[in-house]
């Protein structure tokens, strides 16, 4: 069983995946966290991120590992856990540029594609590209300002900052970000986590 669950930036994603899958006793699948972790290495070897050539001949040098868990995911490179470093500045800036790559984007299906069953997998693409196959589809949406105002809850940035920053990734994302067509669209505004989390598990039941 493969549940989807994509949507815009900072919609909820990666804590409702997280939740859902945590009530049915499997493992979620953070896909954002390849694209993040493909441009920390770009970032670290000084590469252009546009140059997709460049940038896989890298990644077939150096490997990343995903370790899809119910709780959290964690991203490896040979020993060397790159999990905490990805959610940086630097790397937010640069990913919606490695993530616009086909290349790059190939090698990510590759690898989530090769993942043993059951999982919840959250990102842009799952339901569309990814696991058109997927016995369940959501798509998690809330306007820029409600998800800027949740963010400010965790970063010492101002709402107006965040929103900004939201809305210039949702149009960089928007090439890959849409709902399937069979998938359920939740507006996540009038909900909190917990709420969403059983709309979720509801329909799954
Ligand atoms: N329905 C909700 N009500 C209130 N807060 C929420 C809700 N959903 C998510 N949050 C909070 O919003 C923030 C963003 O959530 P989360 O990181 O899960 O989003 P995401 O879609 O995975 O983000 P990104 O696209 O940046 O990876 C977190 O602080 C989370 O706790
Ligand atoms: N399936 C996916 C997952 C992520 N992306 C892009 C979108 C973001 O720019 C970036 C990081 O994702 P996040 O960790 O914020 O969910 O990766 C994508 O294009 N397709």
């Amino acid at each position: 069983m493969i549940v989807t669950i994509d949507g815009v930036a900072a919609s909820g994603k990666s804590s409702v995946s997280s939740g859902v899958a945590q009530a049915l006793g499997v493992p979620y699948v953070s896909s954002g966290l390849l694209y993040r972790a493909a441009t920390l290495l770009g970032l670290e070897a000084n590469l252009d991120l546009h140059d997709a050539p460049q940038l896989l001949t890298l990644l077939g040098t150096r490997p990343v590992h995903l370790e899809p868990l119910a709780g959290g995911n964690r991203v490896w490179q040979a020993g060397r856990e790159l999990t905490d470093e990805l959610h940086s500045t630097r790397v937010d800036r640069g990913v919606s540029v490695v993530a616009a790559l086909p290349e790059v984007r190939a090698w990510v299906d590759a690898q989530l594609r090769a993942l043993p069953e059951p999982f919840v997998a959250e990102g842009r693409d799952m339901g569309t590209n990814v696991f058109p196959h997927a016995s369940h589809k959501f798509y998690l949406t809330a306007s820029a300002r409600i998800r800027a105002e949740r963010r400010a809850r965790e970063r010492p940035e101002d709402v107006p900052a965040i929103e900004a920053a939201l809305q210039r990734r949702d149009e960089l994302d928007t090439v890959q970000s849409a709902p399937a067509p069979d998938a359920l669209v939740i507006d996540t505004g009038p909900l909190d986590l917990q709420g969403v989390i059983d709309t979720i598990l509801t329909r799954l039941r």
